[in-house]
């Protein structure tokens, strides 16, 4: 891709964006509008709960979507949003009738119901904020289990609660004000809403969690926090949903907003897709008019002149019957991870939006050195890192070199925080690494790559390069401009479109690379990165390197079995063995170290890898 068209991608991305908005929104209103046009009053009904089911599945995905966290604990929040809004929303003669010993607070309020959506968003994203502090703190099956947990509790809590909420009986009495106008605009508002945070800077970072959470965390990303932030909005959202929902019913009960709402709430995001706004909403459009189908039949039909029996719950059946089909056909949903598109849309959409330019590349000035003394390490007993002690001045390219198992990745796993170190210290200029989290060390201006590459999978190269400049804090203006340099910086133009995980291996690596640019660290640890590629791609490698850091003046502290490459490129080397450093000095020096020979030859390792590509003899 020429310098034009990668200067082209983020106003060809943009229009892509809001052309998958408008194809979202005019396929709802079409069907929403068809079921109406074609079966009259049923079909109104049917179409003015599939809005409101839209709403309250887009609101699932926001945090289930893009956290990849799969929450039941949603239906408690529509709950809490239909209960607070009925409430607040019953004339005055009705709640005396139906609820006789409401406290004084929540009585004679006889709010609008539009006025009452309000203190319902509040109640979601009241409960959603102290739920939260628990939920967003844990990730994979813990976390959906912990959302089980925030239902059953909801549930148990609105049952006990008599005074409030008449208990196990009907809640009657809400004004039905959820019209067919009401229930698509309220489902066009949260789609855009929706597409906005998925692709707001809080929604590609909690994206790349989602993807890989080590990687992300080295970027700087506070996972916990990003998880949060999309769980109370989702939450507020919620629970809106809910008081939309109950506004539709006029009557309903706890057992309403139970198991059997939150699993068909899932199934439709896990039938469409829960990745992306177009599989939330495909999904309730589709079960919706599979289940209204299947509903026809269920009380028995004729099919060609046989008389087939009545079949009690061949809804749920059918929903039952789908979600397996999807999950062992389709397991990404009907959409899959990408948003459903309209090309020709989106390139219309382009030609009025403005062009970002590539920024262009400033030297870093790096100033701090990196001091290890006495880091130390153990595993179950094993001393990976032992005592270890070396330096990196800054703006100068260092070896970190040694045998399979010396402790070199520790080494860095301990800098970048993903393992505490025992004993020991690590200094970056004046601060103190050791006990600082994973996601404070990037701000510092340490930047990483990792020895099994650790990419965004369903984000664009593009996308994963951007991120890291959004998450260094720049501007979304200036995050576009930067990731546009370094995409061009390691030559990934011509596929900087494509996601991530589809790409080359030889890519990848490049990939990697111009993430942790795109940070402008002053000092990247560089974990093999050299690793799999053929000596052409090595050699080319090196040179990019080379030029990155004589250009920017940018640090490396360099880890690879290569040793050719690591001695091309260092001004010093460090030698580690059994996580003990055994030597330190320039490239000449350690080829004549007899306790680095020792290291490599000295055990009968000559037909290592390491030796095979040169080491010190
Ligand atoms: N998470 C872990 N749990 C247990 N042991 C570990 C862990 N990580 C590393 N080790 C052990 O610590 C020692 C040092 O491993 P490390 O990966 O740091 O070595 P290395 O020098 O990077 O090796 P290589 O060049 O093969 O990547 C090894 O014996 C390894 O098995």
């Amino acid at each position: 891709m020429a310098a034009t068209a990668l200067a082209d991608l983020p106003r060809r991305r943009l229009a892509r964006e809001i052309g998958q908005t408008v194809l979202i929104v005019v396929a709802l209103t079409a069907v929403a509008v068809g079921l109406w046009a074609v079966l009259g009053r049923s079909g109104e009904r049917i179409a003015i709960q599939m809005c409101v089911f839209v709403t309250a599945v887009v609101a699932l995905g926001v945090f289930t979507g893009n956290s990849g966290i799969v929450s039941f604990g949603h239906s408690a929040f529509m709950a809490l949003g239909a209960y607070t809004a009925g409430i607040l929303a019953l004339p005055a003669l009705m709640q005396r009738t139906a609820l006789p010993q409401l406290p004084a607070a929540l009585a004679g309020w006889e709010l609008s119901p539009w006025v009452a959506l309000v203190p319902a968003a509040l109640a979601g994203l009241l409960a959603a904020a102290a739920s939260g502090l628990a939920i967003a703190r844990l990730r994979g099956a813990s976390a959906t289990i912990a959302t089980l947990g925030l239902l059953i509790i909801v549930h148990s809590v609105l049952i006990g609660a008599r005074e409030i909420t008449r208990g196990s009986q009907t809640f009657f009495g809400v004004p039905r004000v959820t019209t067919f106008w009401v229930a698509l605009g309220a489902a066009v508002a949260f789609v855009v809403l929706a597409r906005l945070y998925r692709e707001s800077r809080w929604g590609l970072m909690l994206r790349a969690v989602r993807d890989d959470e080590a990687a992300a965390t080295a970027l700087g990303i506070d996972a916990r926090r990003m998880r949060y932030l999309a769980w109370i909005g989702s939450g507020a959202m919620a629970a809106i949903a809910g008081a939309l929902y109950g506004f539709m019913l006029g009557a309903f009960s706890p057992t309403t907003f139970y198991f059997g709402l939150i699993f068909s709430l899932v199934a439709m995001l896990i039938i469409g897709g829960m990745a992306t706004v177009s599989g939330a909403v495909t999904g309730v459009v589709l079960v919706t008019l599979l289940q209204d189908g299947v509903r026809r039949l269920e009380g028995g039909f004729t099919l060609g002149g046989v008389e087939l029996p009545a079949v009690f719950g061949l809804t749920t059946v059918a929903l039952s019957v789908a979600i397996l089909l999807i999950i062992w056909l389709r397991p990404e949903g009907l959409i899959g991870t990408r948003e459903a598109t309209f090309p020709g849309l989106g390139r219309l959409i382009a030609v009025v939006l403005p062009r970002r330019e590539i920024a262009p590349a400033a030297p870093v000035h790096a100033t701090q050195p990196l001091t290890v003394s006495r880091l130390t390490k153990s595993f179950a007993g094993l001393k990976a890192v032992d005592h270890a002690d070396f330096s990196v001045p800054p703006g100068t390219v260092t070896g970190l070199i040694g045998p399979n198992g010396a402790g070199k990745s520790t080494v860095v796993n301990l800098l970048t925080a993903q393992f505490l170190a025992d004993e020991g210290s690590m200094r970056f200029g004046e601060t103190e690494l050791k006990g600082l989290p994973a996601h404070r060390i990037a701000p510092l201006g340490l930047a990483r790559t990792f020895q099994n590459l650790r990419l965004f999978g369903t984000l664009t190269v593009y996308e994963n390069v951007l991120v890291a400049a959004l998450a260094a804090g720049h501007s979304p203006h200036a995050a576009s401009a930067l990731a546009l340099r370094e995409i061009a910086a390691l030559e990934l133009g011509e596929v900087a479109d494509m996601v991530a995980g589809s790409l080359p291996y030889g890519a990848r690596k490049r990939l990697e690379i111009s993430r942790c640019l795109a940070q402008e660290p002053s000092l990247i640890l560089l974990d093999e990165p050299a690793a799999g590629m053929n000596p052409d791609e090595t050699s080319d490698l090196a040179d990019r390197l080379l030029r990155l850091t004589e250009e920017r003046g940018i640090g490396l502290l360099l880890i690879d079995h290569d040793l050719e490459f690591v001695n091309r490129l260092s001004s010093s080397i460090v030698v580690m063995n059994r996580g003990k450093v055994i030597a330190s000095g320039t490239p000449e020096a350690i080829r004549r170290d007899p306790a680095v020979i020792e290291a490599y030859i000295g055990r009968g390792r000559a037909r290592t890898r390491d030796t095979r590509e040169g080491a010190p003899a």
